[in-house]
Parts: C-alpha cells; sequence; structure tokens
C-alpha cells in the first residue's frame, strides 16, 4: 500500500530539494504548487503527484484538501514547507499582510492537519510506526522581528500549533517543528546582504538545503522526538 509523503511548496530550493530527495530513495510524494516551474515537470516526469495549490484563501485550502484525498488514503508525513518571506516594507496594506502571513503559514497547516489527519492514521495503522507532520518554522520564533513582523508572528502560531497537535495526535502521529535561520539566500540578494546576513551566525556560512534534508531525515527517523522544535540556525542565538 503507498505510504506517500505530502510536501507543499515544492517548487523550488528547499521544497524542491525535499521532493528529490525523496523521490531519489525511491520514496512516493504528493507535492503541491503555486506556480508551474520547470522543476514541477521534472517531478511529475519521476512519479511525483503534483497538485496546485495556491493558499490563497480559504476555500482554496479547502479545495486542495479536497483533491489530496482522490489521490491517497493514507500519508507517512506531512511537510508544511510552502511560505511567502513578504514584509511591511513590501506591503503597505498591513491588514492584508497580516492575513496572508497567517494563512499561508499557520492557517493552511491547521486545517490540512486537521482534514489529513485520518490519512496519518491510517498510515500508522497499516505501518506500526508512527505518522509525521513537521512544520517549518524560523528562527525568528524565537525573537521576533522588526522588519518582518507578521511573517515572524504567523510563524510564532505555526510554533504554537507545533505543540498542540503534537498533544493532540499522540502517539500515532508526531508533530515537530524544524526553526531555520540562513539556509540559502535568494537570487536577488544583494553582496552586501548577504556579508551583514553571514554575520549574524556563529557558522557564518550559507549551509543549503542539505541542512534542512538532513534535519527532516532525523525527524522521520525518531519514534520518541515529538512536540519539539529543531533549530537550525548557525548558533545565531549566540551572536
Ligand atoms: N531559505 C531560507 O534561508 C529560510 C527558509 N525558512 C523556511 O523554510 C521553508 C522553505 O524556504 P524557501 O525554500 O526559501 O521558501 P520559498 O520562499 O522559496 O517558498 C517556498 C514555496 O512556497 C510557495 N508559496 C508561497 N506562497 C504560497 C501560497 N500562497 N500558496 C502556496 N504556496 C505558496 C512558493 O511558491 P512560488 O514558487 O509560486 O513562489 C514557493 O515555491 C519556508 O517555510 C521558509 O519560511 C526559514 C528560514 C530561512
Ligand atoms: N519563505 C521564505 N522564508 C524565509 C526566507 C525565504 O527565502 N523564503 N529566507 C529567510 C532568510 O534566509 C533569513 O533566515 C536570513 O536572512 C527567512 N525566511
Amino acid at each position: 500500500m503507498s505510504s506517500p509523503i505530502l510536501i507543499t511548496g515544492a517548487g523550488q530550493r528547499i521544497g524542491l530539494a525535499l521532493a528529490e530527495h525523496f523521490l531519489a530513495q525511491g520514496q512516493e510524494i504528493i507535492v503541491t504548487y503555486r506556480t508551474r516551474h520547470e522543476a514541477i515537470d521534472v517531478l511529475a516526469g519521476k512519479g511525483a503527484i503534483c497538485i496546485h495549490a495556491d493558499f490563497n484563501s480559504d476555500q482554496a485550502i479547502g479545495h486542495f484538501i479536497e483533491e489530496l484525498k482522490t489521490h491517497t488514503n493514507q500519508l507517512k508525513a506531512i511537510i508544511h514547507n510552502a511560505s511567502s518571506w513578504d514584509c511591511e516594507a513590501n506591503n503597505h496594506d498591513y491588514a492584508d499582510l497580516f492575513d496572508n502571513m497567517m494563512r499561508i503559514h499557520a492557517k493552511a497547516p491547521y486545517l490540512i492537519n486537521l482534514a489529513a489527519s485520518d490519512l496519518l492514521l491510517h498510515y500508522q495503522q497499516n505501518s506500526g510506526t508512527a505518522a509525521d507532520i513537521i512544520h517549518l518554522t524560523d528562527y525568528v520564533v524565537e525573537k521576533g522581528s522588526p522588519k518582518h513582523l507578521a511573517y515572524a508572528a504567523s510563524k510564532a502560531a505555526l510554533d504554537n500549533l507545533t505543540k498542540s497537535f503534537a498533544a493532540k495526535f499522540a502517539p500515532a502521529i508526531k508533530v515537530n517543528a524544524i526553526a531555520p535561520s540562513l539556509i540559502i539566500f535568494n537570487e536577488h540578494d544583494s553582496d552586501e546582504y548577504k556579508a551583514k546576513t553571514l554575520k549574524k551566525s556563529l557558522m557564518g556560512i550559507e549551509p543549503g538545503c542539505a541542512e534542512i534534508i538532513n534535519s527532516v531525515e532525523l525527524i522521520l527517523s525518531s519514534q520518541y522526538i515529538t512536540g519539539r522544535s529543531m533549530p537550525v540556525d548557525g548558533g545565531r542565538h549566540l551572536k
């Protein structure tokens, strides 16, 4: 019986790296994408089930959940990766920004977890091992962010949902978060921004997607870790 892993926002960067990693292992995956990057065609060619989903409304989240359930009756894991790193400087409609941040980072994972818990439970019942939910949050959950206020607040909401869902779903489903700081820069990042950002951690490097892949695999391999947030931040908290 197939037991796919669901990865949201897998069209690029970390989500795509996770999707490619699992496909290379022979693990079945279901991915969501907002923009049909060429990478999605590649994933589909390798056997991934690719579902278009823009979590920009409650209705869209609901439609995604309905489509998800037409593809599988069980899930080994859900990795909530989809995210928008928007900020007050870029969107002066603060009410709109706040709603968008909360919807993509907290409401979508909240609604999907509640609606898909039966799929995760089926996996646990058939396999005898706990299923997993993994939330990609952010280091800024610890300290806030004066330049990404709504983004940080929404990631903090997702961090709190990690604890609540862990208590609600145990022992059949483990629920954990991964809280990265810099993992990979964006194409448009200036050399000045890169230099300033690298100085913020003790390790002073741009580590790349492997750090998240390793953290996901550690969590999936455990039958005991739940309700926790794994920091992947190069010692930034000690600078
Ligand atoms: N990169 C880093 O250094 C860090 C990343 N993180 C977290 O790790 C995760 C992955 O980061 P990264 O790969 O940089 O993420 P990206 O910024 O590349 O976004 C990941 C995907 O989310 C999708 N997305 C954005 N908005 C929506 C929406 N409304 N509905 C559905 N999908 C949407 C994007 O779609 P589209 O392709 O259409 O734009 C994109 O493919 C995120 O949760 C991020 O917050 C945390 C700290 C550092
Ligand atoms: N959805 C995203 N979230 C975040 C990103 C990103 O590119 N997309 N990038 C960061 C930064 O790397 C930050 O951790 C260091 O400046 C944070 N979140």
